[in-house]
């Protein structure tokens, strides 16, 4: 099978890079409009091959990624559109909008040619190539959003293809898709750049005074370092749904204003309450809920030499496999919160009780 993949950055890199390592079947042949990107990833064994162009390799390949900003995603659909590609082509992109790459999909759609968008909910606030990462998208959610006469088997060729990312996949609509990022991702990543402009102005003459920050700043502005290109095509492309949740979050900021206007301390109580019951019922849905879920453990660890290896080591002699591990950085200078992930109730649980009192289960 010859897998085509246009913008190898970070996500594009990383898709090409576990089918490149997991998926020997597979020639990988990487296209950029950067050249080093391409170099680079033929060096690190990213990609198998160097294409030419979209129109000198397209023709020839099995299924098509288009990883590149959203906007660019569209040209390409335009130009795939007038090739001769071959009938059973599957094309796919992962942008982090749909209804847009969707509408103008449709024109490949009514050539016979199958196109299912994709877009990977985990990525990272740095991007290129240098950041790719086989790895990177185990145990997130991959989005599908299929055509209305999209061939089951064609979605099926898919996931075959993309399960080596550890990823779970969910089909979607594009109008839903775009709702849903729109408040889960798009109007986060608005809401943490206008924090860090609003320092930007108020510290104007002191610009160090950033640094006293907790960690709960830096929590909700680490992704305001993600790629001014990329976010710019993402609110030109998601406009309506946008807009839409940037209205309801207004008028929740309205209303508390008026709350702290008025000093009315039992309605900041219940706004405050209300979050935390929400935020914490998302934990416990990971396991309860209608999606797949993973199962997580929290492990308080003393900066320590070696005290992560005696949590590891006791797991591994115990014989349960952890799937995903990561270190929460709540402070940087005190205990840290070790996140240990397993694939099912039966080794969390055992997980926990053989780790004792420091381990929460979530
Ligand atoms: N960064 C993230 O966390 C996530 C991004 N996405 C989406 O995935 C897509 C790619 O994003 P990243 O990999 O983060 O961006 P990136 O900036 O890391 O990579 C994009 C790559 O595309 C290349 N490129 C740009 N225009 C091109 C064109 N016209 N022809 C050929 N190559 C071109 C660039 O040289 C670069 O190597 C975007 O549509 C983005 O919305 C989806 C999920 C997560
Ligand atoms: O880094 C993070 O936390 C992100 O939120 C990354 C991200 C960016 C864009 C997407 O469409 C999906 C995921």
């Amino acid at each position: 099978m010859r897998v085509l993949i246009n913008g190898l950055g970070l996500i594009g890199g990383s898709i090409a890079y576990a089918l490149a390592k997991f998926q020997p079947g597979v020639t990988v042949i990487g296209l950029d409009q950067n050249p080093v990107n391409l170099r680079q990833a033929k060096q690190r064994g990213i990609i198998d091959e160097i294409g030419l162009s979209l129109t000198t390799d397209a023709p020839r390949a099995d299924v098509i990624i288009l990883a590149t900003p959203v906007t660019a995603v569209e040209a390409s659909i335009d130009l795939l559109a007038t090739l001769p590609l071959k009938s059973e082509v599957i094309i796919t992109d992962t942008g982090s909008t749909k209804t847009a790459i969707c509408q103008a999909a449709q024109q490949l759609t009514d050539k016979g040619i199958t196109f299912i968008g994709g877009h990977p909910m985990a990525g990272s606030h740095k991007s290129g190539v240098q950041a790719a990462n086989w790895d990177l998208f185990r145990s997130a959610f991959y989005l599908l959003v299929p055509g209305a006469n999209t061939p089951e088997t064609a979605l099926t060729t898919l996931k075959e293809l993309l399960q080596v990312t550890n990823a779970k996949f969910l089909v979607l609509a594009p109008q839903q898709h775009d709702h849903i990022v729109a408040l889960l991702s798009h109007v986060p990543h608005i809401l943490a750049a206008s924090l860090v402009n609003t320092t930007h102005e108020d510290f104007k003459d002191c610009p160090d005074m950033v640094r006293l920050a907790a960690g709960g700043f830096r929590d909700m502005t680490r992704i305001a370092s993600s790629d001014p290109t990329m976010w710019a095509d993402i609110l030109t492309t998601n406009k309506t749904e946008i807009l839409a949740v940037l209205a309801s979050y207004e008028a929740q900021l309205k209303a508390l204003e008026a709350h702290i206007a008025a000093g009315d301390t039992p309605a900041f109580f219940d706004f405050f309450a209300q979050a935390k019951v929400t935020r914490e019922h998302i934990e416990a849905t990971k396991r309860t809920g209608t999606l797949p879920g993973f199962f997580d453990l929290h492990v308080n660890i003393p900066d320590k030499t070696g005290s992560i290896a005696a949590i590891t080591t006791k797991l591994a002699q115990a014989e349960i496999n952890i799937i995903n591990i990561q270190i929460l950085e709540t402070r940087d200078d005190i205990n840290g919160v070790l996140q240990l992930t397993f694939s099912n109730q039966h080794d969390l649980q055992q997980a926990t009780e053989l780790l004792g009192q420091k381990a929460v289960a979530s």
